[in-house]
């Protein structure tokens, strides 16, 4: 039975054959150039006002690296930016390389970034998470780079302390009193487009708010980030490295920004 994944035998050019939704218009990640970008002035400011104690665990399931939110009612909500409503956090992830130079799924005039965050909000208009990925508004994404420098970023520590402790697919621990908002950059400029899950089903469902200003970890930070593996406890190791998709075709989009 096909298990996708991001190797030469499963990865993202055979994800089409069981989710046909991979080939379609309005797929993600996508290539970004400044020069194509609309300036949008009536783009709103987005705010995120997130419950610290939403927080619940931090998983490995084989893919990313993923901390899990209370979603049960509007506990930790994204606003604003091009979006209608209050959209509840779900989940945070990450997307990262096997070297420094290369991870993120976005590119952005030609940069490919160490790695890749993404905190995803769901629409509770549609019920749950589960309808509301059937549905053009459904997920709303905030992408942030990770670009690696010499200072390390000591919001991403939490994440990266307990690593140790998710070593392997499966693997999960709680992951309390933790605000997310504290990874943000200083700037809140932003692209924005409609895209979709950038891994299967890849469902068109997503409005990306792709943050320009990235954050800086350091090489240590990322190198702790590749200590992650695919394997379960008791398997073979295979490093959890290189899950990014490459970018897909734009197909007329227009990707807005937030700034001139
Ligand atoms: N990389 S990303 O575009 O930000 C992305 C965000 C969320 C998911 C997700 O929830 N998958 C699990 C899942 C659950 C239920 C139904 C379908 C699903 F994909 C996958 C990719
Ligand atoms: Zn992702």
């Amino acid at each position: 039975q096909f298990v996708w994944g991001y190797e030469s035998d499963n990865g993202p050019e055979h994800w089409h054959e069981n989710y046909p939704m991979a080939k379609g218009d309005k797929q993600s990640p996508i290539e970004i150039n400044s020069k194509d970008v609309q300036h949008d002035s009536s783009l709103a400011p987005w705010h995120a006002s997130y419950d610290p104690g939403a927080a619940k665990t931090i998983l490995n399931n084989g893919r990313t690296c993923r901390v899990v939110f209370d979603d049960s009612f509007d506990r930790s909500v994204l606003r604003g930016g091009p979006l209608t409503g209050a959209y509840r956090l779900r989940q945070l992830h990450l997307h990262w390389g096997s070297s420094d130079d290369h991870g993120s799924e976005h590119v952005i005039d030609g940069v490919k970034y160490a790695a890749e965050l993404h905190m995803v909000h769901w629409n509770p208009k549609h019920g749950n998470f589960a309808r509301a990925l059937k549905q053009p508004d459904g997920v709303a994404v905030v992408g942030i780079f990770l670009k690696v420098g010499k200072t390390p970023k000591p919001e991403m520590k939490r994440i990266l302390e307990e690593i140790d402790n998710i070593k392997t697919k499966g693997k999960e621990a709680p992951f309390q009193h933790f605000d997310p908002s504290i990874l943000f950059p200083k700037s809140r400029d932003y692209w924005t487009y409609n895209g979709s899950f950038t891994t299967p089903p890849c469902e068109e469902c997503i409005t990306w708010i792709l943050l320009r200003e990235p954050i800086e970890v350091s090489s240590d930070q990322m190198a702790k980030l590749r200590s992650l593996s695919k394997n379960g406890e008791n398997e073979p190791v295979n490093p959890l490295v290189d899950n990014w998709r490459p970018p897909q075709p734009v197909k007329g989009r227009i990707v807005k920004a937030s700034f001139k």
